[in-house]
């Protein structure tokens, strides 16, 4: 295969004005070989082929049958990674990083995606849209000119109570026996003995009598006294107000709810914010009930040309008793322990962690464990052996995600702890694998339908095969990746390479534990994509003589019968 350089490349596009030769390829020429031009997709886009189109017609070279091939829309990082470890080297756990003031430069957000950020997170708590919408330009644009694929994720605020955060002093400190003032009156700076609250109605139904529980027991003051809308508290517990500190009742033992909406009126102008945006993933705070998970996602149906993830984030105790509907309704789910924290008791959390991540893997729903992983990090350059301890179990547990939050968004050494939980996971995953810990699920039926069912059968058994044969990769081709989460679902101990068209389908994918999602076109005929994948996967090095690979395919249709051929081939690369 002949492949020519800038120069040449040059002459052949000189004909054409609207093609940028800077944005072709990163360090990889474009090649061209028996009057077929392979061009990366990425990079050429369509004026690319535009280009090549002219060049080809106006005879340039020669090229008169020619024929536009397009490459693997492979990831730079994936791509790095099966050609250092190889395919069982590969990580499956994937990676969301907070983005905050300290690492949302150009630079800092590709030294993210260089070290394996999967998704990026916004959190719509803090600073302003502006602020939001060039981080998910910067992102976008590492993805189109440097073939990174990282997804972005939004995170609603939603309506919960907490302390205004006034900046000075960043943390207040409550001695046992002190009466506090809480407010929902504005005032600036700091007043003695006063703490503001975000929301007007935050004292409604509240009764002398009361307990009031700062951020889940930092600290803790009884109702003494109600003067209008404010609270006077004496502390009984004494402890430290943080910034934006959260604030919760309970009475009797049991949590005072106070009735706001999921998403309040800025959360849905949020909402309207990340369509425009065209993020890839809306996680939705203090959810309570499916039913809020499926307005948002009507909303999204009818307003969004491109298919939105909606997660939804496991953070109250309402949730929790409510857990089935809410995974069944939601794309995935975020387990966000910092708030589940407050209302549930901290010695709970990690049962129902699990219990969480066992039921997401069961409903086939990708799973994120969140909040405080490596928490320390934020100050100290490494993690303490607890952290280290806690992010493994979550690999150990068959989370499909690990998420950063203060650690990269503020922290001084983010990047860092992307590493960490890099090496964490590969470390527990390989352990898993050689001493045979790997689990599978008990038989669980998700769809009704015959052909749900089968699926489900296929993938399964693929799966138990590529592992009893020891197959070096699953490669499926998957239009809406559901077969991809299939797979995924079952843990195989090869990485799954997912072949789509649907480009929504590939972002979505970047949450799902062990696929390597690729954007490719696919055609109707699947013995003719099985062959043109592979032999573009040999072609670039990507797959060696003599490695096994195991196909899975749903996509054959036969016009005459319109039957769905779902089919599973073992392939040994000669
Ligand atoms: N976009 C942002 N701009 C400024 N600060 C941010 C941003 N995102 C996160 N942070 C900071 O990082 C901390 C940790 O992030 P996160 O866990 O998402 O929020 P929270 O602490 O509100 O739950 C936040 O408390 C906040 O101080
Ligand atoms: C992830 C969480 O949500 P947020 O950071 O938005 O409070 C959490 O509470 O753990
Ligand atoms: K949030
Ligand atoms: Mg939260």
């Amino acid at each position: 295969m002949a492949v020519y350089s800038d120069s040449m490349l040059q002459k052949i596009f000189a004909k054409s004005p609207t093609f940028d030769l800077n944005k072709r390829v990163f360090g990889k020429p474009v090649t061209i070989s028996g009057g077929a031009i392979s061009c990366n997709e990425r990079n050429l886009k369509s004026k690319g082929k535009i280009a090549v189109k002219a060049a080809a017609e106006a005879g340039v070279m020669g090229l008169k049958n020619y024929e536009v091939n397009l490459d693997l829309g492979f990831d730079v990082v994936a791509e790095r990674e099966l050609r250092e470890k190889g395919f069982l080297g590969m990580r499956k756990t994937k990676l969301v990083c907070t983005i905050g003031p300290a690492c949302c430069s150009l630079e800092d957000l590709e030294r993210l995606a260089m070290r394996g950020m999967n998704v990026a997170r916004l959190n719509m708590c803090h600073n302003t849209r502006e602020w939001h919408r060039d981080v998910i330009g910067k992102i976008k644009k590492l993805n189109e000119e440097k073939g990174f694929s990282v997804s972005v994720m939004i995170d609603t605020e939603g309506s919960l109570i907490h302390v205004v955060d006034h900046g000075v002093p960043s943390s207040l400190k409550a001695e046992e026996g002190s009466v506090w003032v809480f407010t929902a009156q504005k005032f600036e700076g700091s007043r003695p003995f006063t703490v503001q609250a975000n929301y007007q109605g935050f004292s409604e139904g509240i009764m002398v009598g009361d307990e009031l529980v700062i951020d889940g027991g930092m600290a803790r003051f009884e109702v003494v006294e109600k003067m209008g809308d404010d609270l006077h508290c004496k502390c009984t517990d004494p402890g430290l107000f943080l910034p934006r500190a959260k604030l919760s009742f309970w009475r009797d033992g049991k949590l005072s709810y106070h009735g706001l909406p999921t998403l309040s009126t800025k959360d849905w102008a949020d909402v309207d914010f990340g369509i425009s945006e065209g993020v890839d993933f809306i996680a939705m705070s203090f959810v309570n009930d499916a039913d809020s998970v499926k307005d948002l996602k009507n909303h999204l149906f009818a307003k969004s040309s491109k298919s939105i993830r909606v997660l939804a984030k496991i953070e109250t105790l309402e949730s929790l008793q409510k857990l089935e509907e809410i995974v069944e309704a939601s794309d995935g789910i975020m387990v966000a322990r910092g708030d589940l924290g407050v209302e549930v008791p901290l010695e709970q959390i990690p049962t129902v962690q699990e219990d969480i991540t066992r039921l997401c893997r069961q409903m086939n729903k990708p799973v994120i464990i969140a909040s405080q992983l490596l928490e320390s990090m934020v100050e100290y350059p490494t993690p303490t052996r607890a952290e280290v301890a806690d992010v493994s179990e979550a690999v150990r547990q068959y989370a499909d995600a690990l998420m950063l939050s203060g650690e990269s968004a503020i922290g001084l050494h983010g990047q860092k702890a992307l590493s960490v939980l890099q090496m964490a996971s590969s470390r527990m995953e390989l352990w898993s694998r050689e001493e045979n810990r790997q689990s599978s699920i008990s038989n669980h039926q998700l769809g009704s339908s015959l052909s749900d069912c089968i699926a489900e059968e296929i993938c399964s058994c693929a799966v138990q095969m590529a592992n009893n044969l020891g197959v070096d990769a699953i490669f499926v081709y998957t239009k809406h990746g559901e077969m991809a989460s299939l797979l995924s679902c079952n843990r195989p101990y090869p990485p799954i390479f997912a072949f789509t068209s649907d480009s929504d389908a590939r972002m979505a994918l970047n949450l799902q534990w062990g696929v390597i999602p690729i954007l490719v076109d696919l055609a109707d005929d699947m013995e003719a994509n099985i062959s043109k994948t592979i032999d573009l996967m040999r072609t670039n090095g990507m797959v060696k003589e003599g490695e096994a690979v195991l196909v899975v395919s749903d996509l054959t249709a036969t016009r005459a019968t319109s039957t769905i051929f779902q089919s599973i081939q073992v392939k040994i690369i000669v």
